[in-house]
């Protein structure tokens, strides 16, 4: 890799290992974030993301690898690294014990702004995240969306260029985790850098540029969402019979089909294009047989999940397996 490529890396770590006893968290992983993006790490509970995070944001060292974050080394310059992130874990910085705007005050002192900056930056981050209005009440007070977001808020006191999000919407009601989400994306769309680790597939669906999946230590696919989506087969058309003459007959007339004898239910192999779908339609024309209902399944990346965190991990994975 070029100087070039590296500067344009927001975040830079390869080969990033760390072991609790003889028990292997990371196994050497790469991880290449550019500047301005969404880097979302997901893994079943217990994955390592957690620890991944403590790394990069130098809470805890490496026992190998190396990472330049935002430039900086971040075993020789830990210094600069944590000047130019911020990070909002599982665990909040909050102190319900004080207002909101007390809490931000504390961090801007923390950051060295002067009394008037302080104030200037707290009015205009309380704003923003909607919480001018509960600024003087006690954070305790706050239902769990307006924690996160004054959680968030606090973090960016500092203007960090990359922040880590260690799973922000656990726990919180669709709404405050849509609003998460818009927050998300406009500190994107203003050039800052987020990682963010999550246990919901749809989030990092929603928000992440690329995507890694944590497993059994290592990163067992990296990519896209639609990349990911690629890498597990499992489309397909679902027709569904009422008349078991009827399903007979598209049953020999459709010969790809895998048949559901019980269910009545024919499942055929199909990307869900158009194209696709109208040759099926065709055939079933063409047979003069009506099925009772059509659907279509493409995989998401719950399949790509399950597929690719099925064995190493023991219970946990075993359980969603059966599920399905
Ligand atoms: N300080 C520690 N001492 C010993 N083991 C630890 C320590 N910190 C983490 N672990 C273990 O390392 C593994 C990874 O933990 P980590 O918190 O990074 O996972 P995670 O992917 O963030 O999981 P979760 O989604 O549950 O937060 C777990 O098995 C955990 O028990």
């Amino acid at each position: 890799m070029t100087t070039t490529d590296t500067d344009e890396l927001a975040i830079a770590a390869t080969g990033l290992r760390k072991s609790y006893g003889d028990k292997t968290v990371l196994d050497g992983i790469d991880i290449h974030v550019p500047a301005g993006t969404v880097f979302s790490l997901l893994g079943p509970n217990g994955a390592g993301k957690t620890t991944a995070v403590s790394i990069l944001s130098t809470l805890i060292s490496p026992d190998g690898g190396q990472a330049r974050i935002a430039g900086h080394d971040l075993a020789a310059e830990a210094q600069a690294v944590r000047a130019a992130i911020g990070v909002t874990g599982q665990f909040s910085a909050v102190d319900g014990l004080i207002t909101g705007e007390e809490n931000m005050l504390l961090m801007a002192d923390l950051h060295h702004l002067s009394k008037h900056e302080g104030r200037r930056v707290t009015a205009e981050l309380l704003a923003r995240f909607d919480l001018t209005e509960a600024a003087k009440k006690p954070a305790s007070t706050y239902s769990g969306g307006m924690k996160r977001r004054l959680d968030i808020a606090m973090t960016l006191v500092g203007s960090p260029r990359i922040i880590f999000l260690d799973e922000p919407t656990t726990g919180l009601d669709p709404r405050s985790r849509h609003t998460m989400w818009q927050i998300i994306r406009e500190l994107v769309s203003g050039g800052t850098t987020v990682f963010l680790t999550t246990q919901y597939l749809e989030e990092a669906d929603q928000l992440a540029d690329r995507i890694a999946v944590l497993n059994g230590g290592k990163i067992v696919a990296d990519g896209s969402a639609e990349q990911l989506k690629r890498l597990v087969p499992g489309g397909h058309v679902r027709l569904r019979f009422a008349d078991p003459v009827a399903y007979e007959r598209a049953a020999t007339a459709l010969r790809e089909a895998t048949r559901n004898d019980e269910a009545l239910t024919l499942q055929i192999p199909s990307d869900g294009s158009q194209r696709e779908l109208r040759a099926v339609l065709d055939w079933l024309d063409a047979a003069d047989i009506e099925a009772d209902e059509l659907s279509v399944h493409t995989p998401d990346l719950d399949d790509v999940f399950f597929a690719l965190t099925a064995s190493p991990v023991p219970a946990q994975s075993t359980d969603k397996e059966t599920a399905r």
